[in-house]
């Protein structure tokens, strides 16, 4: 499996932000969002480790975190990703995926990680890859993430919420484009949309370090 980074943290993002998580990220993704703050692990000349799936495993272990977040760049995309979803969740880990909506999640579901995908909105540009059809696949641990960079965005993300019901199905956040929408601007849009059961998630990583930091 390529392997860009590996580290510790606190997790940032979603239903466990706060909590200490391992964090593995994967090379390569089928999209190019224009606010993508990881761009760097997508470019065909980023370093990378050939790992297996046992020697990832065997570095969580080490670290003594429960928590495990595979990330990238598109995690679903790696060859060996199920038979490393596999031996997390035997281990008794608890295994988040972060996804980018443009991978079919069903040959994923028998494993049962938690999955935070996202629905790419149109300021990211890649609004036609989302398999909508995944959205049937979630139940109430995952959560569909929007991460909006204007208005036309978050009116999209009002659309998608109601067409698909998710806030009964699963979690919902909105989250800005890191530094190009006030997160105020969010929370007025929620209020006057009354927008119950919807979360507003602000990257933690990033008020608790250099935004551009790598590995935290
Ligand atoms: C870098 S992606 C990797 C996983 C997967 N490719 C995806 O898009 O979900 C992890 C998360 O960071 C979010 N993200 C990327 N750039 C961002 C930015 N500039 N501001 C806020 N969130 C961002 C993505 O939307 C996604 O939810
Ligand atoms: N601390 C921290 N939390 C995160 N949650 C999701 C991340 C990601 O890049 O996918 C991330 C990240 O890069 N750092
Ligand atoms: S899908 Fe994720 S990793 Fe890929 S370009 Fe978009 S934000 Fe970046
Ligand atoms: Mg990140």
């Amino acid at each position: 499996m390529k392997v860009v980074e590996k580290f510790t943290s606190i997790n940032g993002e979603g239903t466990r932000a706060g909590e200490l998580a391992v964090f593995v990220r994967f090379k390569g993704c089928n999209l190019r969002c224009s606010y993508c703050d990881t761009m760097w692990a997508n470019e065909p000349d980023c370093p990378y480790e050939e790992e297996t799936p046992e020697e990832i495993l065997n570095y969580v272990l080490g670290t003594g975190i429960r928590n495990v977040t595979l990330t990238g760049g598109e995690p679903l995309l790696q060859k060996d990703i199920r038979e490393l979803i596999y031996l997390l969740l035997q281990a008794g880990l608890q295994v988040e995926i972060e996804t980018n909506g443009a991978v079919d999640l069903s040959a994923f579901c028998e494993e049962r990680p938690v999955f935070t995908m996202d629905y790419k909105l149109p300021s990211s540009g890649c609004e036609e890859y989302m398999i909508v059809e995944n959205m049937e696949l979630l139940g109430k641990d995952d959560t569909v993430k929007f991460v909006c960079g204007s208005q036309k965005d978050l009116l999209k993300a009002l659309d998608v919420i109601q067409i698909y019901n998710l806030t009964n199905r699963c979690h919902v956040y909105l989250s800005p484009v890191f530094g190009s929408i006030e997160p105020v601007q969010i929370v007025e849009f929620m209020l006057k949309h009354r927008l119950n059961g919807v979360r507003l998630q602000i990257q933690m990583h990033k008020v608790i370090w250099d935004p551009n930091e790598r590995g935290v």
